[in-house]
């Protein structure tokens, strides 16, 4: 039986129904995304199992126990937000000793349960620190140190990384992560960027407008993506349809599009045959850098495909360039 489930569940507000029927498992242990365009529903999914939202219909359970009704409180769930909600008037430590405290956990023992923590998220040197006093990052840290130090059944995040630049966001990621597995908690991340479920996750869950569009590992969502949703929202796919794919490349298949990613195209400027490949033919309008790699926007008929290659000077393309795409038939996917 998995740790959290949602069963049915459906949530509305007044005549609109943000949640459309969610069933979602959540193994112990794991570290499960719900990613998203903004409005789809990760926010609510996350507070009904909170319990900072009742469900419409449908039921929560949380480690064998129906907890549809249970009082937030009594639901043993840490939760980080967005924004930082530390007390303005307690330092780190005061901060991360609070749930113990309400909890009427012994002083030695805070004192003792606070410093492990404060020592796990990389605060030790500002125990008695204000909020004020700390960075966006330091103040998340502390705000995951208090969530976690009552070892909670569940570690709930909800975007706490976006008001941070991304330099930092990224070392938070795999901090998050480290600290998660360490501890061996189970968390459920919610977040709208794709780059950021990738680098943390278990299990994704894409959701799109109240549903749960696919459910995959990171690398079985990138590469076996289930719908054009899905594969517009994850990676950046080249989405052609299929009857203009078929008169491009004489290679038919079921579905209304054809997707295949800008890194699995190799482009040239002679015609290259290869066993088992779709040629295109097309010109080189512009190209552009994108950290690593070269884009190379390229029209084809009337469709622009993308082409990623690595990026090094001197193969550089000139706009304007009349150039073959070459592409196995097996990094197609039909859709
Ligand atoms: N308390 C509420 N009352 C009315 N409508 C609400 C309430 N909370 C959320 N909604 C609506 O439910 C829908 C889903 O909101 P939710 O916050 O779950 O989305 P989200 O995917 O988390 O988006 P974001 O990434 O922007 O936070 C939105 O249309 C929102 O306006």
């Amino acid at each position: 039986m998995s740790y959290i489930r949602f069963e049915n569940i459906v949530k509305s507000f007044g005549s609109n129904t943000v949640l459309k029927d969610i069933n979602l498992e959540v193994e112990k242990g794991q570290l499960v995304t719900l990613l998203g365009p903004s409005g789809c529903g990760k926010s609510t999914l996350l507070r009904c199992l909170s319990g900072l939202e009742t469900v419409t219909s449908g039921k929560v359970y949380l480690d064998d126990k129906d907890i549809t009704d249970v009082n937030p409180k009594d639901r043993d769930i840490g939760m980080v937000f967005q924004q930082y909600s530390l007390f303005p008037n307690m330092d780190v430590a005061q901060n991360v000793a609070f749930g113990l405290k309400m909890k009427k956990v012994p002083n030695a023992e805070i004192d003792k349960r606070v410093k492990e923590m404060v020592d796990i998220v990389g605060l030790s040197d500002h125990l008695h620190h204000y909020p004020s006093e700390l960075s966006g990052g330091q103040q998340q840290r502390a705000a995951l140190a208090r969530a976690m130090v009552t070892n909670p059944k569940v570690l709930l995040l909800d975007e706490p990384l976006s008001a941070i630049d991304a330099l930092l966001r990224h070392s938070l990621q795999v901090e998050i992560r480290r600290i998660q597995q360490e501890l061996n908690m189970t968390a459920i991340f919610v977040t709208h960027d794709q780059d950021e479920a990738m680098v943390m996750s278990d299990v994704i869950h894409l959701m799109y407008n109240g549903k749960i569009e696919q459910s995959a590992t990171p690398t079985e969502m990138y590469t076996e993506p289930v719908s054009k949703f899905a594969a517009t929202f994850i990676g950046h796919y080249n989405m052609v349809p299929v009857d203009a794919f078929k008169k491009m490349t004489g290679v038919d298949g079921e579905g209304t599009d054809v997707a295949f990613r800008p890194e699995v195209i190799d482009i040239s400027t002679k015609p290259v045959e290869r066993e088992g490949c779709a040629t295109i033919k097309g010109h080189v309008v512009v190209s552009l850098p994108h950290g690593n790699v070269l884009r190379y926007a390229v029209m084809c008929g009337d469709h622009q495909i993308d082409v990623d290659v690595l990026f090094k000077k001197a193969t550089i393309i000139p706009n304007g360039t009349d150039v073959y795409l070459t592409l196995k038939q097996d990094d197609c996917i039909f859709l």
